[in-house]
């Protein structure tokens, strides 16, 4: 659907060359959810409008359905960006005019009748579940509502794709989830390719198939969700990661002396992250019953993931040191990750 190949897109700023992005080459497939994380300044929204071709790239091409966008004219990208929606942090409404106004806006010069736009626009307040809002004004709308007119504008021109830049991070924790829930539902049933630009890996664990980690400029990590969260290779990753799973928070319970985590000599204080495969043994009672180790759950966080289990638990291991070594050999052969974060 859209495939970069190696762009390099600089900016001059006060006559010093500033580079943005530094050979950038990904390929996002059609009917996918596809995530692009970094922090801010990583380049992100720079990227995204070169998909589009807001931003032409200084180097590199930039293909959607297979034909190379840098360098059309621009009535020709004009075409190309009717097949591109775009929804934003801030949602970009009208405030002068209605919801319809706002969603009708981009119908301007589409030659359809009144009916067929107003049957159109009807189709989509239904789609986005706004029903009775079509005659409100922006402003006696909530966060969530706004996005909801802005997706269903960036709809209106049925798009092949739909890039949404950070188009939940000015919302809070639960209508972020009900946008991302409206989002799924679009890829599901309209069968729309999605691309989604954050900084918050649970937007990207909650709906994305595919993630790359954007960092100056550069992608640092890419793959298939489950297995850049179950096996992260980047220091970046695993901090992105950490935020979205309880597990990260046993850090701060040593720093802080917890007495959660206060070992007696010859303990251990261990993190055993799972794996689709290991979830379902049943860990904990095998190494008890086999080593004669006492294993105390501290916490543990197990979470659904593109299907598939992922998390894992913190563990205080007791008994004779023998026994733990065994135990922990054992432990090590079975799971991808072991990490003995404390000793007694
Ligand atoms: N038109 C421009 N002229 C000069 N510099 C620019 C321009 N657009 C972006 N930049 C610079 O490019 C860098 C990346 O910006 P970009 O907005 O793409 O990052 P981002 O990852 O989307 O971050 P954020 O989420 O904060 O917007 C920043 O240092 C920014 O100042």
């Amino acid at each position: 659907m859209i495939r970069t190949e190696h762009v390099v897109k600089t900016f001059i700023v006060d006559k010093k060359v500033q580079p943005v992005l530094k050979d950038v080459s990904l390929s996002i497939e059609k009917g996918e959810i596809f995530g692009i994380i970094g922090y801010s300044g990583a380049g992100k929204s720079t990227l995204v409008r070169c998909f589009n071709g807001i931003e032409k790239p200084t180097e590199g091409d930039i293909f959607f359905e297979g034909q190379n966008i840098v360098g059309l004219k621009s009535y020709e990208l004009r075409a190309i960006r009717r097949k591109i929606g775009m929804i934003f942090q801030q949602f970009n409404l009208m405030p002068s005019r209605t919801v319809f106004g706002n969603i009708a806006l981009p119908l301007k010069h589409s030659g359809l009748s009144k009916q067929q736009i107003d049957k159109r626009i009807t189709e989509l307040l239904e789609l986005v579940d706004l029903p009775d809002k079509r005659n409100a004004y922006p402003s006696q709308l909530s966060g969530g509502q706004k996005q909801r007119v802005a997706i269903a504008r960036a709809l209106v021109n049925q798009p092949k794709i739909l890039l949404c830049d950070e188009a939940t991070s000015a919302l809070d924790p639960k209508t972020t989830k009900s946008i991302l829930h409206l989002l799924k539902k679009l890829n599901k049933e309209l069968g729309l390719t999605i691309v989604v630009i954050t900084h918050e890996m649970s937007v990207v664990k909650e709906i994305c198939q595919k993630v790359s980690v954007l960092d100056k400029g550069k992608i640092i990590e890419r793959g298939d969700v489950y297995s850049v969260f179950s096996n992260p290779q980047q220091e970046l990753t695993q901090s992105f990661i950490e935020t979205t799973s309880a597990l990260g928070s046993v850090k701060t319970l040593i720093e802080t002396q917890s007495p959660v985590v206060q070992l007696q000599p010859g303990q251990l204080l261990l993190k055993i992250s799972y794996t689709t495969s290991s979830v379902s043994e049943p860990l904990i009672s095998y190494i008890s019953r086999t080593f004669h180790v006492d294993a105390n759950i501290v916490f543990g966080d197990i979470q659904i993931l593109s299907g598939n289990p992922l998390g894992g638990l913190v563990v205080i291991l007791s008994g004779q040191e023998s026994a733990i070594d065994r135990a922990l050999e054992y432990v090590k052969q079975r799971y991808v990750a072991v990490e003995v974060l404390n000793h007694g």
